[in-house]
């Protein structure tokens, strides 16, 4: 691991040293030699770790339904009392293609584990071909909301939405909600029931409730229903275990 990270260093220095030739920083009147390294660096900086996009927030293939239920609890996420903005009740968790990449101190961490991986959910780029989605919590209540339009790829029976690409969207969002509330978890059980069909396209709404913690173990109950709320498609519980660092390196 060391000498990963010391080729890595090599290969950002060298990076560097390209960089500062390279990169325009105009000179403004009076700039000093301090100035122009400080823009250099910034350069540099944004050029090896630009700012990630967040995934969770709207883009253009969302529908009507998408886009009015995350306006919904958006606007649940800023309160105004007294005309000044409070936090909410809901917090809106970003959202990103990988998830250590982003993490503080995660960037070597996440090159050494696997610079290709990129997370399940989040790794095709076409807009609304797949999974377009953003989870919404709510401490006080210890609950996790989510809106899902499922796209065209995630095709099962036809014109209906495979059950793996149900299973992986409650893992995510009970398991998000799990992480939140317990740290570093793996989903160790997760029981389905699958009680009527989604169709391709349509949007949905996945619920997580937090049933009990005992010592490591989390337990997550999750409904998925229609945008709408009248129509059960699915139901689950999940356990998760808690985990330190160490189980998922020495995997
Ligand atoms: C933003 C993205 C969020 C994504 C979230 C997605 C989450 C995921 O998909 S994780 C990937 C899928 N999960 C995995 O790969 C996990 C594989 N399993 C494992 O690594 C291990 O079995 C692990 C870590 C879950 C548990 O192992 P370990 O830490 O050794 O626990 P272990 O000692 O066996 O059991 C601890 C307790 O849990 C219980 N337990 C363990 N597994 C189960 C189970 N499947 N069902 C019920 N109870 C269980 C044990 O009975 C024991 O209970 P008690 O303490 O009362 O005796």
């Amino acid at each position: 691991m060391a000498r990963s990270l010391g080729q890595m260093f090599k290969g950002f220095l060298r990076l560097g040293s390209g960089l500062t030739t390279r990169t325009p920083c105009p000179p403004g009147p009076g700039s000093t030699h301090r100035a122009s390294l400080l823009c250099t660096t910034a350069a540099l900086q944004s050029f090896l770790f630009p700012k990630p996009r967040d995934l969770s927030l709207p883009n253009s293939s969302w529908g009507p339904d998408m886009m009015r239920l995350y306006e919904h609890y958006n606007s649940l996420c800023e309160v105004e009392t007294e005309g000044e903005k409070q936090p909410g009740p809901w917090r809106r968790l970003p959202s990103y293609n990988r998830i250590l990449k982003y993490a503080t101190g995660g960037v070597y961490l996440s090159k050494i584990i696997q610079s290709k991986a990129r997370l399940f959910t989040r790794n095709i780029k076409q807009q609304g071909a797949a999974f377009e989605y953003v989870v919404f919590v709510n401490k006080e209540e210890q609950k996790c909301v989510c809106v899902f339009q499922a796209g065209h790829l995630l095709e099962g029976p036809p014109g209906h939405v495979h059950g793996g690409a149900i299973a992986t969207m409650i893992d995510s969002v009970a398991g998000t909600h799990a992480t939140y509330l317990s740290g570093l978890v793996l989903t160790a059980n997760l029981n389905i029931n699958y009680r009527s069909p989604i169709s391709l396209g349509s949007t949905v709404v996945l619920e997580s409730f937090l049933d009990k913690k005992e010592d490591r173990k989390t337990f997550i109950s999750c409904k998925v229903t229609s945008a709408d709320g009248s129509k059960l498609h699915t139901e689950a519980t999940a356990l998760f275990l808690s985990i330190t660092v160490s189980n998922i390196i020495g995997m």
